[in-house]
């Protein structure tokens, strides 16, 4: 029996559904003052709620953006960025009911991919989300310098939080999206992430990159961290560095030798960058740098496959036919030949079969064909296939998101 309903939620329902998914993820209870700043990022449209009683019981919400694919096309995207059931109704199939409307939705709109971060990594895969990117978490302990050389020069600015305001946006746009799986961050993402990290309790700072050239190609939001105890007094700040953006590795590398050489740090630290970033080369002494962790970070959902598989581009190689299977989106269900000459639909027998979670897993080029064979997520018809598709779907740079949403 259904005794809620799904639906697109109104104006007048913004601020309730925001506060339950407030209370759903255990964040403080939200001010007014404080939704007066944000409120109107946290936009009707794109929004679903699941309504007993007229009563908001669950969330799902979706902004517009963009996201790059292998090869360098842009393709329209949903970036989920809130989930949330009220605690006396989970498992009872709200989000199930939640997910389901909100990929139809973007089904219908042609919305090629939509994107998370999953709070816990056993919810999304059942709707056909798959891990594509993963974060490292990287330390690097003082003292620690730069090599000669790697980096263009230019200078580094701290921003107060107007400047910040009003200059991170363009300049994230100057930087472009230069990776597969980065996303644009639309105007409505801003006011949010702005406000929770350089409010004063949030306490980053900004500091911007200009080249060599005069203009802005870099930034990165950091805040200190006490690490002193009562048994250790004398131990040095942690410097926690939460978004750093850059347009090219030189740009990147004079920051961190910025960051590298404020006084009184004892460590640096970031969580959720590239894995592939070449920190600890970029050192006078390499293991001064260590990745301590690396977890999974973007989750996709191909919400429409044919699509998707077109618009990025594949290695060399003898082509791949993948059987999809997809219990939500049944359109995406068939046969897709993936080749060099690019990818669709085909009448030819199946070489790999696959649901919608684990193809979502190969298409930034973050996993491995053979690797998912092998942890039994690909079905092999032909034994030859999982290196071929490992070729096929190879990238040159790991795909990485950098956007917290
Ligand atoms: C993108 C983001 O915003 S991530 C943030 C996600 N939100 C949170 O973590 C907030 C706290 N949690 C919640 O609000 C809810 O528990 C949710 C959203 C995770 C799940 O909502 P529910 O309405 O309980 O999910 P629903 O009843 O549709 O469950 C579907 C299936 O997933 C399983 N499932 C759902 N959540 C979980 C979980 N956290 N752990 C394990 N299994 C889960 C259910 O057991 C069920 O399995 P079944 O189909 O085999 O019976």
């Amino acid at each position: 029996m259904t005794d809620f309903v799904v639906r697109p939620i109104t104006d007048d329902e913004r601020r309730p559904t925001f506060d339950l998914l407030g209370q759903a993820l255990h964040s403080p209870q939200l001010s007014d003052e404080t939704w007066a700043q944000i409120g109107d990022s946290w936009a009707a449209p794109g929004k679903f709620g699941a309504f007993a009683d007229d009563r908001p019981i669950g969330i799902t919400s979706g902004f517009a953006t963009t996201i790059a694919v292998p090869g360098g096309a842009v393709l329209p995207a949903a970036a989920v960025d809130g989930v949330g059931v009220r605690a006396d109704w989970t498992r009872r199939g709200v989000v199930t009911a939640l997910m389901s409307a909100q990929l139809n939705d973007l089904a219908e709109r042609g919305t090629s991919l939509a994107c998370l971060h999953a709070s816990e990594a056993v919810i999304y895969g059942r709707f056909g989300y798959g891990i594509a990117t993963s974060g490292a978490t990287v330390r690097i302990d003082h003292p620690a310098r730069l090599r000669e050389g790697a980096e263009a020069g230019g200078a580094v600015r701290l921003l107060d939080t107007g400047e910040a305001r009003a200059q991170l946006p363009a300049l994230y746009q100057r930087i472009g999206l230069h990776r597969p799986g980065m996303i644009a961050r639309p105007s409505l993402w801003w006011p949010i992430a702005l406000n929770r990290r350089l409010s004063r309790e949030g306490g980053y700072r900004v500091a911007v990159h200009t080249g060599p050239n005069g203009e802005d190609d870099a930034f990165a939001m950091f805040k200190s961290v006490d690490q002193s105890t009562a048994a250790d007094p004398e131990r040095g700040v942690l410097l926690e560095v939460r978004d750093l953006q850059g347009a090219n590795p030189e740009a990147i590398a004079a920051l961190w030798r910025f960051l590298l050489s404020i006084d009184l740090v004892a460590t640096v630290s970031s969580r959720f960058r590239p894995v592939d970033e070449p920190l600890s080369v970029l050192l006078t002494d390499p293991r001064r740098a260590r990745t301590t962790e690396v977890e999974d970070d973007l989750w996709l959902r191909l919400v429409d496959v044919a699509g998707a598989l077109a618009a990025r581009t594949y290695g060399p190689g003898e082509p791949v036919v993948f059987e999809v299977d997809d219990r939500l989106l049944p359109a995406n269900r068939g046969r897709y030949r993936v080749g060099p000459d690019g990818a669709g639909h085909t009448d030819a027998g199946a070489d790999l079969r696959l649901d919608a979670d684990t193809l979502a897993m190969l298409y930034l080029g973050e996993w491995r064909a053979s690797t998912l064979a092998q942890a039994g997520r690909i079905t092999v018809v032909d034994p030859a296939a999982p290196a071929r598709a490992d070729t096929l779907f190879a990238t040159g740079t790991r795909p990485w998101c950098g956007t917290y949403f």
